[in-house]
């Protein structure tokens, strides 16, 4: 296929960030075409994250272009590494509060909630988010990305702390998405293996110069390896 035939949904062009006199990436570009899974691997502080958060605007690049084709922040869905959830609603009042924001009715709200449910094997709904552990608030948190339907979805490590099969009905859910509906999904995770079970077109990144390559057990100074 020739490159003006693939559609992207997210360009980075020649970008570069910071902090201090630490670079974090340096002349950056990643292409994510449409209905894909793009996924970031890389080691514990490359810079994942920082992209990610570029991405959707909660930071800013030091220079460089970020090209989104969403132009609503309905089109998108983001599941940050740090979980925001507010400890005092319980997870049912913690999706409506969301819908609300989303502008959804009671109605859409309730169907949502009961495929995020069965999608994420959710706790009891009525439990506080303080009561409920670690993976189940991350599945709560990735219910909230998902829950006005966006056609972009950015995910920073969601299935840390989720036990090995609820990992992996994650990732089938993901796949289908893609296959099915056609989402665009950017994903930071230390699990490649999940990801190539999952038969994802999946993409080895590391947002710096430098990119991994597993086959071989050797870095090479190039960002985009393209699918596997
Ligand atoms: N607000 C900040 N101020 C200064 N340095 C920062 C800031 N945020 C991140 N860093 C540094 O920038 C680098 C990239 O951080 P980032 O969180 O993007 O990495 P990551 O690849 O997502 O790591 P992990 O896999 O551990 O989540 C790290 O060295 C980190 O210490």
């Amino acid at each position: 296929m020739i490159d003006e035939e693939i559609q992207y949904d997210v360009k980075v062009i020649n970008a570069f960030k910071r902090y201090g006199d630490h670079n974090v990436f340096n002349g950056l570009n990643m292409n994510v075409s449409s209905g894909s899974i793009y996924g970031l691997l890389g080691p514990s502080g490359c810079g994942k994250s920082t992209l990610l958060q570029c991405l959707i605007g909660i930071m800013e690049l030091d220079s460089g272009q970020i090209d989104l084709k969403a132009k609503h922040l309905k089109d998108v869905g983001y599941m940050p590494q740090n979980l925001c959830l507010e400890s005092t609603l319980t997870i049912k009042e913690t999706f409506e509060y969301y819908g609300t924001i989303y502008n959804m009715d009671k109605k859409n709200i309730n169907i949502k909630i009961d495929e995020l449910n069965a999608f994420l094997q959710l706790p009891n709904l009525n439990s506080l988010i303080k009561d409920i552990s670690g993976g189940q608030s991350r599945r709560v948190s990735l219910g909230v990305c998902l829950l006005h339907n966006p056609k972009l979805i950015i995910l920073d490590e969601p299935t840390v702390g989720i036990d090995p099969l609820l990992r992996q009905e994650i990732w089938n859910g993901l796949t289908t998405m893609v296959e099915k509906h056609r989402k665009t999904i950017i994903i930071t995770t230390h699990y490649i293996e999940e990801a190539n079970l999952a038969n994802c077109s999946f993409y080895l990144t590391l947002p710096v110069r430098l990119s991994y390559d597993y086959a071989s057990s050797t870095l090479s100074p190039v960002v985009d390896l393209g699918p596997r």
